[in-house]
């Protein structure tokens, strides 16, 4: 099965409610494959997704810094109809991971440390060091991915305040939004992730950094669509096992960008 595909309304792909969702990881670990595992093919889609974006971001950046009206080279393919990202794949230079405290963050964390082993220089943004992370299994990711020889190979910040942030995000050319995914949906995101969400987005504004979703952009409710009072406004988002309803609302459709279904594996 591949590794990602690119979201097509008309093709068939699977939809799946949050509950559906939950059922169905339940169901395959109970045949033999652990959340664990799943959160590792989670993670690892997100980085061939971050490295594919790594073109679009430089080219932003140059039309950025050429001013407004400028097109610069590369944008044209910035803006071509979606391909499943694993096709393109360059290396990302500079990376950001915002990690939530549940298993959204946990994809991140894996998503980090892959792309820290491609050779990308990556900073991962945490309220909690991994010892402190309750979720699993993110907090067995986000151990491992800080045990063993040399490791972490990224660079960790936990609990940045909000100048440090707008600094990290500045100097990035990828985001992943690993913040919060199909366990939120509430009306408000409490702090600091709706300072984080907001930073992420001011940036993709004015730096044209590009961000990447993990399941679901942070504060969208992936059941019915509705955004909470901060949203990520992402360029990419790769969804897990199935989409969920509230990706393929015009709200939802609004946040995500491109969507790209990992089905890690698995069939829905
Ligand atoms: N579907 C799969 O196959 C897999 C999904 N994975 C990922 O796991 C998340 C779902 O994880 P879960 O732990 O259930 O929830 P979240 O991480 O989305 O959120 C929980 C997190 O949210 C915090 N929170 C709750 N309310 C608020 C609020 N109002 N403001 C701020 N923060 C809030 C709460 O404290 C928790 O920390 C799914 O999306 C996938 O990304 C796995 O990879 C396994 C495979
Ligand atoms: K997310």
């Amino acid at each position: 099965m591949d590794a990602m595909t690119a979201w097509d309304d008309a093709a068939g792909l699977p939809v799946l409610d949050v509950g559906q969702v939950v059922a169905l990881e339940r169901r395959i670990a109970a045949e033999g494959t652990s959340l664990y595992e799943l959160m590792r093919r989670a993670g690892a889609a997100v980085a061939e997704a971050a490295c594919a974006e790594t073109a679009a971001a430089e080219a932003a950046r140059a039309k950025a810094a050429a001013g407004p009206g400028n097109a610069a080279p590369g944008e044209a393919a910035a803006m071509q109809p979606a391909t499943a990202p694993a096709e393109a794949a360059p290396e990302p230079s500079s990376v950001v991971v915002l990690a939530g405290s549940g298993n959204n963050g946990g994809d991140g964390w894996v998503a980090a440390s892959l792309l820290a082993g491609r050779g990308a220089n990556v900073t991962l943004v945490t309220k909690a060091p991994a010892g402190q992370v309750r979720a699993e299994p993110a907090r067995t990711a986000a151990i491992d991915a800080c045990s063993g020889p040399g490791t972490p190979r990224f660079t960790i910040a936990v609990d940045p305040d909000a100048a440090q942030l707008d600094a990290l995000l500045s100097r990035a050319d990828v985001v992943v939004d690993a913040v919060l995914g199909t366990g939120f949906a509430h009306r408000e995101v409490r702090e600091p992730y709706a300072t984080w969400i907001d930073a992420a987005n001011r940036a993709r504004r004015t730096t044209g950094v590009r961000v990447v979703a993990v399941d679901v952009p942070s504060g969208l409710n992936a059941q019915t669509g509705e955004s909470a009072d901060s949203c990520v406004q992402a360029d990419v988002t790769v969804t897990m096992l199935a989409a969920k309803p509230g990706l393929l609302t015009a709200g939802g459709k609004a946040q995500t960008g491109r969507l790209f279904l990992a089905p890690l594996g698995c069939d829905a």
